[in-house]
């Protein structure tokens, strides 16, 4: 096995659904085994470290050991995360926090999947385009904003909604706390599905309400041609797509096309 995983080089690989083994530069390690009860359905972990090539039990659970601020802003700052990978070594990462989370708020943020849907209409999905400085660039992004103290992602969602769009609506489903980019940050958001009724007169003319500084451009997208309205704006405008976005629409795609393909995607 170990010669097998020596000719790989892949850095992280799966085999037959009950390995999982990682290979460090030229030498084959076995970090960790996934074992899968196929007929129960459950999934059961065991760490698992190689030492002399045997695979012997890991006895570190990784965890962050310390957290050192190296920078801080207003809104967003840097630290040394200290921690302690799965085989026990200890090293460091740097980390990206938003200053704003809230204690008792379970994510800094939320987005809205929001859904208008109006008599004689398609059914279009409310987008919000807008220039990101860190990006130099504007996005096209679901309508989203920070939870304020005290707040649900509910309550935060019909807000932002409204400031962002104009538009009043009512959630129907909230997902659990997603990361975001968990590599550089440890900023996490939750999705919140609303419905917007676009024949109640409160809908008929939205009014923005936005801050100083906030300048942001309602887009409407049909449900049924997410993706080909998305890559019809990219090819127009130079813009970028938020990854949430565009991967909801991909599987929009593949839903209503070949479930068991991945979609081909034009470059
Ligand atoms: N990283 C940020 N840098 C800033 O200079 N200002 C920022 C950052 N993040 C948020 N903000 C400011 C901008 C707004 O005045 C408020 C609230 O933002 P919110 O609308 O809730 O969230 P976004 O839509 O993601 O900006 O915070």
């Amino acid at each position: 096995m170990i010669t097998f995983l020596n000719a790989c080089r892949a850095r992280f690989i799966e085999v037959d659904q009950f390995l999982t083994i990682s290979t460090l530069a030229d030498q084959a390690v076995c970090t960790r085994a996934v074992v899968t009860s196929a007929k129960s359905g459950n999934l059961k972990w065991r760490k698992m470290s190689n030492e002399g090539g045997n695979l012997k039990k890991a006895t570190t659970e990784p965890h962050v050991v310390k957290e050192e601020v190296i920078a801080a802003g207003k809104w967003v700052k840097l630290e040394k995360t200290t921690y302690v990978d799965p085989s026990g070594n200890t090293r460091t990462w740097e980390t990206a926090k938003r200053t704003t989370r809230q204690a008792n708020t379970k994510a800094d943020g939320v987005g809205i999947f929001a859904l208008l849907k109006r008599t004689l209409h398609k059914d279009c999905v409310v987008m919000v385009k807008q220039f990101r400085p860190p990006m130099g660039c504007c996005t096209l992004e679901f309508p989203a904003g920070l939870i304020d103290d005290n707040e649900s992602a509910a309550t935060a969602a019909l807000r932002e909604l409204k400031e962002e769009t104009g538009y009043t609506g009512e959630v129907v489903g909230v997902t659990p706390v997603t990361c975001l980019d968990p590599g550089l940050s440890n900023c996490t958001t939750q999705i919140v599905m609303v419905n917007i009724n676009g024949d109640d007169p409160e809908n008929l003319n939205p009014t923005q309400q936005l801050g100083d500084g906030e300048f942001v451009d309602v887009i409407l997208l049909p449900l049924n041609e997410f993706q080909n309205k998305i890559d019809e704006l990219l090819q127009k405008e130079n813009i970028i797509v938020d990854s949430k976005v565009y991967i909801y629409a991909m599987g929009m795609t593949q839903a209503f096309a070949k479930p068991n393909e991945l979609p081909v995607l034009k470059q």
